[in-house]
């Protein structure tokens, strides 16, 4: 099919985003805090604990990002995946010509930004691909909220598909048992070696407060709990021992558990070697390379946990960037069976246009509840 016959379909690739020096940090986690999904509090009252709270993170902050160069590496990162994902989805001639466009939530470039872009390059129709493969309201539904605002600020009509979650999404679930494998099996290696008990899978997942969870329903603990399952099942190893626990834990509220630091002292006392895999995240950036190398790294020393894996997350993994091909394709069905998004569910405590998945990932975690 020729260029000027085919349809121009954006696919906007979403993250959170990440200070890209120093001085963007205490801005980057004000935009953090000041997102009402984040604190749900009416302003001036959270635009003012917004300002505090980023004021006295800011020190810690700049000292996690110090140890990997000042700056977050996530938007170099999503690039490759964005370049990745455009190539294979035109390798194909299915009508369409795909161009990736990247929003981040907290950091540049924003969505008015790349809102504008779309616009400018005449794209016929939109599919959202939040890079969070579990739905969080936290995450994802803030990310299409703000989205669909810029588009309206800057006048982009084009018709609108979210791909709301795809916690276990083959390609996705392949990638990671691939790596998590290789991880296994050198920490396996060391066990040998020191005539210890087989190692610990411990899916570490970004952590929410609890009220995240069982006030606004959101389904993010569920899923996590679906992937980290649908991951060993993958893996198929015979007896493995593993289980979910949450990171990045801030401020004073309750947040979702066990805490992955609770897990590393467990094993240490255990004597268990463990091996750690992001879940929740498919780029590296501060929670991966400073919190889980660097600060957990530490206290599985300290807590004398004898062998310490990290796995790397998928990235531009081939199998990561296939299933998010299909994740493409599969919203580009719904969009011509059903069209575009349904405003409507906008209006719910939790949002996520794909009603099936999430009524049914509604209950809260299986494995993690009970730990
Ligand atoms: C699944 C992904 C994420 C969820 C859920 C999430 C919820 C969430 N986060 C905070 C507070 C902070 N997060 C910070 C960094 C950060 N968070 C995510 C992802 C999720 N957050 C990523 C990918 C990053 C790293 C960005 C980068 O380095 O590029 C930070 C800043 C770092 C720090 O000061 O520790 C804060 C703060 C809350 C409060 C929350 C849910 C309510
Ligand atoms: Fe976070
Ligand atoms: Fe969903």
């Amino acid at each position: 099919m020729s260029e000027t016959t085919r349809k121009k379909r954006a696919i906007v690739l979403f993250n959170l985003g990440g200070p890209d020096s120093p001085e963007a940090v205490e801005p980057f986690l004000f935009n953090l805090f000041n997102d009402p999904a984040i604190i749900s509090l009416p302003n001036p009252f959270r635009f003012l604990l917004a300002k505090l709270i980023s004021r006295r993170r800011a020190p810690i902050a700049r000292e996690i990002y110090d140890h990997i160069g000042g700056k977050s590496p996530l938007l170099e990162l999503t690039r490759e995946q964005a370049d990745a994902l455009q190539a294979a989805l035109n390798s194909e001639d299915d009508g369409y010509e795909n161009r990736c466009f990247i929003a981040m939530r907290y950091w540049k470039p924003f969505a008015d930004e790349s809102a504008q872009a779309v616009k400018a390059w005449g794209a016929d129709e939109q599919i959202l691909l939040p890079l969070y493969p579990q739905f969080s309201t936290t995450t994802s539904g803030s990310s299409v909220k703000d989205w669909k605002r810029a588009c309206h600020k800057v006048g982009l009509t084009a018709p609108i598909k979210t791909a709301c979650c795809y916690p276990t999404n083959p390609g996705f679930v392949e990638a990671s048992a691939e790596m998590i494998r290789e991880g296994y099996d050198r920490a396996l290696a060391k066990t040998v070696e020191l005539g210890i008990d087989k190692p610990r899978v411990l899916f570490s997942a970004h952590g929410v407060p609890k009220a995240v969870i069982t006030k606004r329903g959101d389904p993010y603990q569920s899923q996590i709990e679906k992937t980290s399952a649908a991951v060993v099942e993958k893996m198929a190893i015979e007896g493995l021992d593993w289980n979910v626990c949450y990171q990045s834990r801030v401020g004073p509220m309750e947040w979702i558990g066990p805490s992955t630091e609770h897990e590393i002292e467990r094993a240490g006392r255990e004597g268990k070697a463990i091996v750690v895999v992001p879940i929740a995240f498919v780029t590296e950036h501060s929670e991966t390379l400073v919190e889980l190398d660097i600060e957990y790294g530490e206290l599985a020393h300290e807590k004398q946990v004898p062998v310490y894996e990290r796995v790397r997350t998928v990235c531009s993994h081939p199998k990561f960037i296939n299933g998010l091909v299909s994740v493409v394709k599969q919203t580009q069905h719904e969009l011509d069976k059903k069209g575009s998004d349904d405003y409507t569910v906008e209006s719910r405590g939790w949002w996520c246009p794909d009603e099936h998945s999430c009524a049914n990932a509604k209950q809260p975690g299986l494995k993690s509840a009970g730990a």
